[in-house]
């Protein structure tokens, strides 16, 4: 494999697990959100349903947060789309689920989503759920793709570099709008598993996420209830990354950048989130779990699970359940076969992921093709130190 190959070693955050016990509802009082405004010109949007029908709303000064009291909340149908006699109930509701996804860029979240989804779908229990991934970075793309006079902005190039922590505004707002495209088709009953693929790396924005459910579940208009499944990514191979971040550079952010730039504009991107990032810790999940108890004046499921540098480190205690002594057999079944996937990946996925790594690195060991060269000049030792400087300056390694 390629030069830092020593993963396994415990010298810092990059190549062994975290701890962190931050408080989640200490950090923020009031409401930080409340001001952030959408940038008009992103939002002329044409090529998407949501944003045309939706776009007066999207373009008023506030961005939208209850579902209930604004022009987001549609007509809700009755025609319920599930077979099974599996359906449960909360409140009166019928249970639905939202996976919050939690995790640095080129962790593999969109990768692990897709094979939770089709695990979802091979199993009997859960083969009726219709999954959809709601990725920030995809409606980032169409709302940017959509503006005719604003290119993408990359980090490296850009002093609007939209990773930038100064810019977070605007970051927080695209993961908003995929937020309340996620909740308008659980509520349009489009979709029963809804997965919302963003970084959502530090705990002001998980806050958010959960204040948002709580609206949605206590909305007496709406007829679904979300039982919140937070999953954490997490890679601290060297290796790993480095070829993430390879592959990275042929995604849509880059199609028409040259390899260079898009591994440098990557790679800068990584640096802002390391700077940034606080990983989802116990005390993080047992607030959010008095938090939404106490609004929905129940005991309510919440459930926290993590994959490791592509499910060959275990979890141990991580991942954490709590199922309320109401819970349906439904939610026990989908939770049961998430967790069997996540206790199984490496077997199912990972090591054919490390096996692609070794490829990867072994393909370009004696070969005089650049890419191995202009890969090594920015993702090298010097680069995870700085990473590694970050998450400590962070306060997290
Ligand atoms: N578990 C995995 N299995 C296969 N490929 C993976 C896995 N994790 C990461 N990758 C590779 O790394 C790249 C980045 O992963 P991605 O899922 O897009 O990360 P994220 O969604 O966290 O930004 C993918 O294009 C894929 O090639
Ligand atoms: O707002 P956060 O939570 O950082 O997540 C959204 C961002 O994550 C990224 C990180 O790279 O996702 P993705 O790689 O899936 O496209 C950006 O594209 C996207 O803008």
């Amino acid at each position: 494999m390629g030069g830092s190959s020593d993963s396994d070693s415990h010298d810092g955050y990059l190549t062994s697990e975290y701890n962190s016990s931050n408080s989640l509802f200490s950090l923020n009082t009031g409401n930080s959100y409340s001001s952030a405004s959408l940038d008009r010109a992103t939002l002329d949007c044409q090529d998407s349903d949501f944003y045309s029908n939706h776009k007066n709303s999207l373009l008023s000064a506030e961005v939208p947060r209850l579902i209930s009291n604004d022009a987001l909340h549609l007509p809700i149908t009755l025609n319920y789309k599930r077979e099974n006699g599996h359906v449960t109930y909360t409140n009166g509701k019928i249970n639905k689920f939202m996976i919050v996804l939690i995790g640095l860029p080129a962790t593999g979240k969109s990768t692990i989503s897709s094979h939770l989804i089709q695990c979802l779908k091979n199993n009997p229990l859960t083969n009726s759920l219709r999954c959809k991934v709601f990725n920030a970075g995809k409606i980032r793309r169409q709302i940017s793709c959509a503006t005719i006079s604003k290119p993408l902005l990359l980090s490296n190039t850009s002093s609007e570099d939209l990773f930038n922590p100064k810019n977070n505004d605007k970051k927080e707002t695209y993961a908003r709008i995929t937020l309340q495209k996620l909740f308008h088709e659980i509520n349009n009953d489009d979709c029963d598993v809804g997965i919302f693929d963003a970084t959502n790396s530090t705990i002001e924005r998980r806050k958010f996420i959960f204040e948002e459910i709580c609206s949605f579940n206590t909305d007496e208009l709406s007829t679904f209830n979300l039982v919140p499944i937070i999953l954490q990514v997490s890679c601290f191979n060297k290796d790993f990354i480095k070829y993430n971040i390879h592959n990275k550079s042929f995604n849509e952010d880059y199609l028409d950048k040259p390899y260079e730039l898009a591994i440098k504009d990557f790679a800068k991107r990584l640096k802002h989130y390391y700077s940034q990032f606080t990983p989802f810790s116990q005390d993080e999940f047992n607030q959010i779990h008095r938090y939404i108890s106490q609004h929905e004046e129940i005991d309510t499921s919440l459930f926290f699970f993590n994959v490791i540098n592509a499910g060959i480190v275990e979890p141990n205690s991580l991942n954490q359940s709590h199922y309320p002594s109401t819970c349906g057999k439904q939610i026990r079944d989908t939770v049961m076969v998430i967790e069997n996937f996540i206790n199984h990946y490496s077997q199912m996925f990972g090591f054919e992921y490390i096996d692609a790594v070794k490829l990867f690195f072994e393909k370009f060991e004696n070969s005089s093709d650049k890419t191995m060269t202009t890969l090594d000049s920015v993702v090298n030792d010097e680069f995870f130190n700085d990473l590694q400087s970050l998450i400590e300056s962070n306060g997290l390694a």
